[in-house]
């Protein structure tokens, strides 16, 4: 029997899953480190950093230039500054990938809930979901300081599987990178793979899940004829 038999509802992720946010990255890191001081960095380098927070990325960030203890002694500035600089363009340069809306709305008509669970903060998260036309998909959405941890630890995923009253078993988590599929795993949650998004510079084929899937329309047509 397929893991997806008996599937009732769907945790999406959303950076390299529903939009490709990378320019928005871009846009805001670039504009933190000028006022630091520090020099541009390519897309290609924050592609590399980006899934793990905003935490981790701003120290990443930092690390290129700077001694782990002037990361340190800089890190409040640097984060004050990234958040200003995020919200001020939040969703202006990032954009959906093809097939994102017509796989929700797939789901909602197969009769799935949905939940979205990113690591971005929830501050960035709500208002980007609604300028792009996502957040009506949504009945749950948790961003990486909604809850005490955030993936790769289960706890955002267990808790979306309580608020929906549903076995982790019967419910899929669909997410770009390795932080996805262990928080699945370690959850209970089957779990299905997009290869376009931002998995740390890493293979797609290199993550342990049940299937990669090309977009969120064929997540939606596999988890169909499973069920
Ligand atoms: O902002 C991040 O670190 C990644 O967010 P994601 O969980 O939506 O991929
Ligand atoms: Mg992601």
């Amino acid at each position: 029997m397929s893991v997806l038999a008996g599937v009732r509802a769907a945790i999406i992720d959303l950076d390299g899953t529903m939009l490709d946010t990378i320019p928005d990255f871009h846009v805001a890191i670039n504009s933190m480190r000028e006022e630091l001081g520090l020099a541009p960095i390519t897309q290609e380098q924050i592609t590399l950093m980006v899934g793990k927070g905003s935490e981790n990325l701003i120290r990443a960030v930092l690390a290129l230039d700077l001694a782990p203890d002037e990361v340190e002694a800089r890190f409040a500035q640097a984060m004050d500054a990234y958040q200003r600089h995020y919200l001020s363009i939040n969703g202006q340069f990032s954009s959906l990938y093809p097939e994102v809306l017509e796989g929700l709305s797939a789901l909602k008509q197969q009769g799935l809930r949905l939940a979205c669970v990113t690591n971005k903060p929830i501050s960035f998260t709500t208002p980007l979901l609604a300028a792009k036309g996502l957040n009506s998909y949504f009945e749950v959405v948790y961003g990486g300081d909604s809850l005490a941890r955030k993936k790769p630890d289960p706890l955002p995923l267990q808790t979306v599987c309580a608020d929906f009253g549903l076995p982790a078993a019967q419910v899929v988590a669909i997410g770009d990178s390795s932080n996805d599929a262990q928080a699945a795993r370690a959850a209970g949650c089957p779990v299905l793979t997009v290869p376009y998004g931002y998995n740390h510079g890493e293979a797609i084929h290199t993550i342990d899940s049940d299937g990669i899937v090309d977009t969120l329309l064929s997540a939606a047509t596999l988890i169909r004829s499973q069920n």
